[in-house]
């Protein structure tokens, strides 16, 4: 226990540390062009540039998070199912994109993940590939797709790594799916562990409920968590289990831990996109934080450009649309026996 608040105060400490230095860097950046006023354009004439774009961020590697955790910087994980919301999560330092298979509910309209294809699921994947740079890229494995063996898994593994150019899979499940994963990093394939809550077995475990609440049912997901440490995956997510039960875990594995509603204990975080946004509307779990409020956005967006398009506001002839060479309008209604139609764009108010 005092080791743990320990732990988090070294933590405080880094991301203070880390967060004045952004600060300080900021405040830089917003002075930094008188520097460059002495560079000249193309014409030879002195011209304010721009700042250098700040550096390319290094990718992200297993090796890096496993230093990560080494250091106690907490990893960020954030799912993204598109194009622009990999770009995001590549610009804004996320140093894990997962295409979770949230997908299914948060994208796709389905009422669970079991619905989610693997071809489903690749399509989102060749996406958010296209729009990732830096963080590694994981993706999971949909229901069904590591269920009948060894050969399966690794079939429908290649294919996510091949036809969805994603770098490590995520698979759902304890010890009972050890072989699987040893299966799949035994032949160079990245994977990432699922332990606790798992959604893809909603049915089975009556509802999207806390697990490891118990001693017994704590002990079971430490040798999950264990076992599949053993069998090879380089990180292991670790979802809805007390959060005395993750740093615990946490503290008995070498790789790092990625919580989600396993408390501050754990070597980083995951959070799905539109519940960091605020844009899902269906259930908030307990372990959720809106960080943005897009929802409110979207409505004011939405609603204003209907109505400015009803009221005639939007577009404006000059501002948002097309002239004509003189002259060719008229032309073209001679030739069309249409002399006498005349249109003028309306007024604005
Ligand atoms: N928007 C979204 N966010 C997610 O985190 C998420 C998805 N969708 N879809 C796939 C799974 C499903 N997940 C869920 C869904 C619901 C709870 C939930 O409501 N949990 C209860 C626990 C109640 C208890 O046992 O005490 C809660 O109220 O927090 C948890 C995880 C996590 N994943
Ligand atoms: C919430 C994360 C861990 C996930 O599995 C998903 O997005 O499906």
């Amino acid at each position: 226990m005092h080791a743990q608040m320990l732990f988090s105060t070294s933590r405080t400490r880094v991301i203070v540390s880390i967060a004045r230095f952004q600060n300080i860097g900021q405040r830089c950046m917003s002075v930094r062009p008188l520097k460059y006023e002495h560079l000249t354009n193309t014409l030879g004439e002195p011209s304010p540039q721009k700042p250098a774009p700040p550096p390319p961020r290094k990718k992200v590697t297993i090796a890096s998070l496993h230093a990560l955790r080494q250091e106690r910087t907490p990893i960020t994980v954030l799912t993204a199912y598109d194009y622009p919301t990999a770009r995001a999560a590549s610009i804004h330092g996320i140093d894990v994109t997962l295409v979770g298979d949230s997908l299914a509910q948060v994208c796709l309209g389905y009422s669970s993940t079991t619905s989610l294809t693997l071809d489903e699921m690749l399509h989102h994947c060749r996406a958010v590939a296209r729009g990732t740079s830096a963080p590694l890229l994981v993706a999971d494995m949909p229901f069904g797709s590591f269920y009948a063996g060894k050969e399966d898994t690794v079939r429908a593994a290649v294919r996510m790594l091949q036809e969805g150019n994603v770098e490590a899979v995520k698979l759902e499940g304890g010890s009972e799916i050890a072989g699987r994963v040893q299966a799949l990093t035994s032949i160079g394939i990245p994977v990432m562990a699922h332990v606790g809550l798992l959604p893809q077995r909603h049915t089975a475990l009556s509802g999207y409920r806390v697990q490891g609440r118990t001693a017994q049912s704590g002990r079971s997901i430490l040798h999950s968590a264990l076992a599949l440490e053993e069998a090879g995956a380089f990180s292991i997510v670790l979802e809805a289990i007390p959060s005395s039960l993750a740093a615990y875990i946490t503290s008995r594995l070498k790789v790092p831990t990625i919580g989600i509603g396993a408390g501050p204990g754990c070597s980083g975080q995951v959070l799905v996109w539109d519940d960091v946004m605020g844009t899902w509307a269906g259930h908030k779990a307990k372990f959720v934080r809106r960080f943005g409020d897009v929802k409110s956005e979207v409505e004011r967006g939405v609603k204003a450009y209907a109505s400015a398009v009803r009221d005639g506001s939007f577009p404006q002839h000059e501002k948002e649309g097309y002239g004509m060479d003189d002259g060719e309008i008229e032309k073209l209604l001679e030739m069309e026996g249409d002399r006498e139609w005349t249109w003028s764009p309306p007024k604005l108010m």
